[in-house]
Order: C-alpha cells, then structure tokens, then sequence
C-alpha cells in the first residue's frame, strides 16, 4: 500500500523503476503530480480511469517526455537527466509494446523483430536470427516469420510486437493497452503470453490497461493512478 505519503518510498536494490515525485505538464494541463511508485520484478499492472496519466507515465518510464520535477530511475540509472549515451543503453534494456503494435508495414514479421537489433547490437546474423526464432517461438508465432503484417490477424499483429520487443532480451517491457480490442479469448492469450516470458528477460512487465478482470487473473501487482498520482498499490486478491 503506497498510502498518503507516496513521496517518502526508500529505494530498495530490488526496484526495477524507482519513481519518486514526477510531476509532467503537458500544455495547460498537469498530467502526473508527484507521481511516486516503485516497479520491481513480475508483472504489475497500473490500472486508472481514461485520462488518468497512464501512457504519460509509460512514455516518461523511457524518456520519451520530459518531467517538470522529480526522478525516474531505472536500475538505479537516472532516466530523465542522463547523457544520450546512458539513455541509449537504458532503452536497449527497457522495451516499449505501443498499442496497436506499431509494426511496419513493408517489413515481415523477423525483419520487423531484427530490425532494431541490426540497428542497435554488433550482432551476428546467426545470433540475430537465434534471438528473432526463439522470439517468436515464445508467442507462439514459429512459421509466421515471412508474412507480412496485412497477413496477420489483429492478435497475430500484436504477440508480433511482443516477440519484437522479446528479441532485444530487454530487462523490463512496458506495455501500453496491449489487449485494447482483444474479445476476452484473445485477452487470456496475450496475458498469458505476457506471463509466461516474464522471468528473466523481461524480469518486469508492466502493463497499462483498463481490462480489470485481465488485471485480477494475470497480476503481481496492480498499482491504481488516480488524476496523475499512484494512490494504491497491492496485489490481487485471490479467487
Ligand atoms: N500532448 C498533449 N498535450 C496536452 N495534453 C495532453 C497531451 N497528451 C495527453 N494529454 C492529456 O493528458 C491526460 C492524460 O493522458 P494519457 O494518455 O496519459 O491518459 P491515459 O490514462 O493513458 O488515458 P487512456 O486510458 O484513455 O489511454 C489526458 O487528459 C490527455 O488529454
């Protein structure tokens, strides 16, 4: 429980995000005021009414929006104040699951996935082509590797961007609303995906969405945002 006083959380060795008094301003409007919570390994799930500050937060976890105050930590690493280079290496390690997707749609499913590798790593061809396979294998997407995105169904398309997030082998990934549009059967299997890769790498999923019912079969923890700020934090009850 974060309780009254979210500002006053210690840092513990264990927190994957630490996240201590962030205030964003976004035009007119303070989107998160002193926002304080910790993220640590396992799937958490930051639920909240529409509006509430939710993608604000998950862009601000990788720097993508800068803050009026406070600190975002990752590992320990200052995400919102480091040098480019830091940044680069704090993003290689957090990966971000948008939406819809987000896939390209001239490039197939493993150039999708390899893409950012052959940007980003010194990897061989043989280690890229490793990583995208055992990706896609984990999201039960062995055979899809040359299809193009039109190809694929609506959930196709989306454990696709999981397997591209998962080919990086990320610390954590961040996913923005994954099972927006998703009826509850394909609900189950995105979040029994997001499950299942959630151990090592990833060590932390973290999950924004409004699904409740997803949330209460699926989570570690759930963190409620209310108007721009964390103000509970527990786990689910069981049964
Ligand atoms: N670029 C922007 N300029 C001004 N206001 C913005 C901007 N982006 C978002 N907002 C406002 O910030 C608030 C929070 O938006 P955000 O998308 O983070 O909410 P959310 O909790 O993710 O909502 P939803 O669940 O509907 O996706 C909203 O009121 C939104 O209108």
């Amino acid at each position: 429980m974060i309780g009254a006083t979210p500002q006053k959380l210690a840092h513990q060795p264990t927190d994957v995000f630490s996240i201590d008094n962030v205030d964003v301003q976004l035009g007119a409007k303070r989107v998160l005021a002193h926002c304080t919570l910790r993220i640590q390994a396992g799937v958490t799930c930051i639920v909240g009414q529409s509006g509430t500050g939710k993608s604000t937060l998950l862009k601000a976890m990788v720097g993508l929006i800068p803050l009026a105050r406070g600190s975002i930590r990752f590992r320990g690493l200052e995400v919102s104040t480091s040098h480019v280079s830091m940044l680069a290496e704090i993003r290689r390690n957090v990966a971000f699951v948008f939406q819809n997707g987000a896939l390209f749609s001239s490039l197939s499913v493993f150039d999708n996935c390899a893409l950012a590798l052959r940007e980003r790593d010194h990897l061989s061809v043989h280690e890229i082509e490793l990583r995208v396979f055992d990706a896609l294998e984990r999201v039960g997407l062995s055979g899809a590797h040359d299809r193009m995105p039109t190809e694929l169904s609506g959930g196709m398309m989306k454990r696709a961007a999981i397997a591209r997030a998962l080919a990086q082998h990320p610390d954590a990934i961040l996913f923005d609303e994954p099972t927006t549009g998703a009826d509850p059967i394909l609900t189950t299997v995105l979040m029994q995906h997001i499950r299942a890769i959630t151990g090592s790498r990833p060590a932390a999923s973290v999950i924004m969405t409004h699904d409740i019912d997803a949330v209460r079969r699926f989570a570690d923890r759930i963190i409620l945002l209310f108007e721009g700020n964390a103000i509970w934090d527990g786990v689910p009850l069981a049964g």
